[in-house]
C-alpha cells in the first residue's frame, strides 16, 4: 500500500462523553491509536478536530452546551488547551506530537492566508512524528460556533491540501435512509449529492452544531474541489485503514468518473 493524504475530521459528538459534558478521554485514546496506526502504514493524516466548546463546559462549571455565543467561545477557550494537552498525552505514547492550527474561513478566503497556512501545513508534514490537529479560532470566528463549520473547514482545508480522501468520523455509520415504516438503512454510495439532501434531518448530537446537512455540504464542496469523500462512525476507528481500501462501514462519495 503506498501512503496517501487522509484528511480525518472529528466530530464533537464523538470526543464527548454520553452521559456527562465531558471528553471522552477512552474514545480520544481510540482515535490517536487509529491515527498511530495509519501513519506506521505509511500515510499522511491531518485532523480537523471539533471538541473545544464541549472539553471547556466542565471547567467552566456548565452541564449542558450554553446557547449565547461569547460564552462558547470563553468555553473554547478553556476546552481548546483542554484538548490539546489530552491529544498529546496520547500521542506522546506513539512517539507524535501535535502540531496546533487555529484558522477561520476568512483566513482561507485570503490567498496570501491561505497559503501561509499551505506552508505551514506542508513543513509540519515534512516531520513523520507530528500530526497537525486544526480547529476553527472559536474566540474570534463567529459563524462556526452557530453553523458548525468545521465540516466545511474540514473540506476547504482537505482541498487546500489535495488530500486523497477526506473522512468525516461521527457519532452514526454514515448516512442513513430512515423511512417512515422505520426502517433504517445506511447508504453504501453516494455519486450525486443533492439527490441525498432530503435524508438528512433536522437531528444532532446534543454537544454538536453541523449535524448531516453540514455534513453533505461539506462532502459537495469536498468532490467540487477534487477530493473524495467518506461519511463513517467516529466509534469506530479501528476500521479507519480497511476504510481507505475500499472496505469497512460507511457511506461514500466518490468523484465522478
Ligand atoms: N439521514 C441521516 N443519517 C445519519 N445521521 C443523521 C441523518 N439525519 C440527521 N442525522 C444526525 O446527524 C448527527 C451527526 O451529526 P452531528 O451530531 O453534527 O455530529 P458531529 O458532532 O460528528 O459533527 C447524528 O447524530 C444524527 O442524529
Ligand atoms: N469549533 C467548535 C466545533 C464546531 C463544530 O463544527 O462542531 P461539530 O458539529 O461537532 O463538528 C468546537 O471545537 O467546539
Amino acid at each position: 500500500m503506498s501512503g496517501k493524504k487522509i484528511l480525518l475530521k472529528f466530530g464533537s459528538g464523538i470526543l464527548t462523553r454520553t452521559d456527562r459534558a465531558e471528553t471522552d478521554e477512552e474514545q480520544l485514546c481510540k482515535l490517536v491509536q487509529a491515527i498511530a496506526e495509519l501513519k506506521r502504514l505509511g500515510h499522511q493524516v491531518v485532523v480537523v478536530s471539533s471538541g473545544a466548546v464541549a472539553a471547556g463546559l466542565k471547567a467552566m462549571d456548565f452541564r449542558e452546551r450554553p446557547t449565547d455565543l461569547v460564552t462558547l467561545q470563553a468555553c473554547a477557550a478553556v476546552g481548546q488547551s483542554y484538548l490539546m494537552h489530552t491529544y498529546q498525552s496520547y500521542l506522546r505514547g506513539h512517539g507524535l506530537h501535535v502540531g496546533q492550527l487555529l484558522l477561520t474561513h476568512a483566513d482561507l478566503e485570503s490567498k496570501e492566508r491561505a497559503e501561509r497556512t499551505q506552508s505551514t501545513l506542508l513543513r509540519l508534514l515534512q516531520n513523520p512524528n507530528i500530526v497537525p490537529i486544526i480547529n476553527e479560532n472559536d474566540c474570534v470566528a463567529v459563524e462556526e460556533l452557530k453553523f458548525g463549520d468545521n465540516d466545511k473547514l474540514s473540506s476547504r482545508v482537505a482541498t487546500l491540501w489535495q488530500a486523497d480522501v477526506l473522512i468525516l468520523l461521527t457519532s452514526v455509520p454514515g448516512l442513513m435512509d430512515i423511512r417512515d415504516d422505520g426502517t433504517v438503512s445506511i447508504v453504501a454510495e453516494v455519486n450525486n449529492v443533492d439527490e441525498v439532501l432530503h435524508l438528512a434531518q433536522e437531528a444532532k448530537g446534543s454537544f454538536s452544531v453541523g449535524g448531516m446537512g453540514s455534513k453533505l455540504r461539506a462532502v459537495q464542496d469536498a468532490i467540487q474541489g477534487g477530493v473524495p469523500c467518506i461519511i463513517a462512525s467516529g466509534r469506530h476507528p479501528e476500521q479507519l485503514a480497511s476504510l481507505i481500501e475500499g472496505g469497512g462501514i460507511g457511506t461514500r462519495f466518490p468523484l465522478a468518473s
